[in-house]
């Protein structure tokens, strides 16, 4: 049994332009352990969005830092032993310091290594796990037919594995044409869709693994639910406004990042999409 929430709706509604606000009075020191590809772009778009990167990611540091920052992103695109190792130290410590620290699972169901690795690191209890439908399917242990780091799998048929996630954590997201987020909304299991975007997000590489960044900013600021909405929420304006204007990959990605600093409180009253859906059992 399933129903549309549209209470809820307009609660999370406020509460993402609250959230927002937060982050731009408050400015999240957001430590980032994630891959190559990724860096530069990330780091634009946690800067454009009002919150403050840090790449540490050395063996040396990313424990110490971990205590220090105001959250966390790990993300597993391109995994040395060393990174790993970091990964490891930097959410054992974000764990004891009661820091909000989010895991982005790249590749986890195609690559078997990487794949235990997000296991292991599960047990520091992340506080979001954000990834494409494919990875969220295949960290669950429930099947995906990955082939690399983009999906092969349409978000909704991520919601039952990202049901299964939420025992080790407080939200999900599976992101797409339509992400779908789960978490408890007065404790019940809860779907929220966010609607927006565009198809040449996914034509920008590394927009995932930024948003799995902005995720980690929002959790520093906002409780878990709310931040992973406000998050996801953001991109799918930023994304949206910015196809108004480009037509192609490279001036969108920085049409992108404009749209993100310009991101205010009436753009999100004008375009902010979501309906919620409590769930009494998995869809
Ligand atoms: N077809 C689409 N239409 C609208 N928005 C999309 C579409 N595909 C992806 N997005 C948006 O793009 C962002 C990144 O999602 P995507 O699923 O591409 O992540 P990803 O595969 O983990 O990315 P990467 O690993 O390349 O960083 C999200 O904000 C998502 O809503
Ligand atoms: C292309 C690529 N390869 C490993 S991580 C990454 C970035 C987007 O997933
Ligand atoms: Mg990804």
């Amino acid at each position: 049994m399933a129903g549309s929430n549209r209470q809820a709706a307009e609660v999370l509604h406020n509460a993402v332009i609250q959230a927002h606000g937060a982050l731009q009075a408050r400015t999240p020191l957001v430590q980032c352990i994630t891959n190559v590809v990724s860096s530069n772009y990330m780091a634009n778009i946690l800067l454009a969005a009002g919150a403050s990167p840090a790449m540490v990611d050395n063996t040396q540091e990313a424990g110490l830092f971990a205590g220090v920052a105001d959250a966390l992103l790990i993300n597993l695109g391109t995994p040395t032993d060393s990174q790993v190792e970091s990964m490891r130290l930097a959410a054992a410590a974000a764990q004891q310091a009661g820091k909000p620290w989010v895991l982005d699972p790249i590749g986890a169901g195609g690559l078997p290594w990487r794949g235990a690795i997000a296991l292991e690191l599960l047990q520091h209890r992340p506080t979001t796990i954000r990834g494409n439908p494919s990875e969220i399917k295949g960290l669950s242990g429930l099947g995906s037919g990955a082939r690399g780091m983009d999906s092969s799998d349409e978000p909704e048929s991520a919601v039952p594995a990202a049901l299964e996630l939420l025992r080790h954590c407080r939200t999900v997201g599976a992101s797409g044409a339509v992400d779908h987020l789960v978490g408890h909304y007065e404790e019940r299991p809860t779907l929220i869709r966010v609607y927006g975007g565009s198809c040449l997000q996914p034509r920008v590489t590394a927009t995932g693994c930024a948003l799995g960044a902005l995720v980690a900013a929002y959790q520093a600021v906002a409780e878990p639910l709310v931040a992973t909405v406000a998050a996801h929420a953001s991109f799918a304006i930023a994304g949206k406004l910015a196809a108004e204007r480009h037509a192609a990959p490279g001036s969108f990605a920085v049409a992108f990042i404009d749209e993100l600093y310009a991101l205010d409180e009436a753009r999100i009253q004008q375009h902010l999409r979501i309906d919620v859906t409590s769930l009494v059992s998995p869809p």
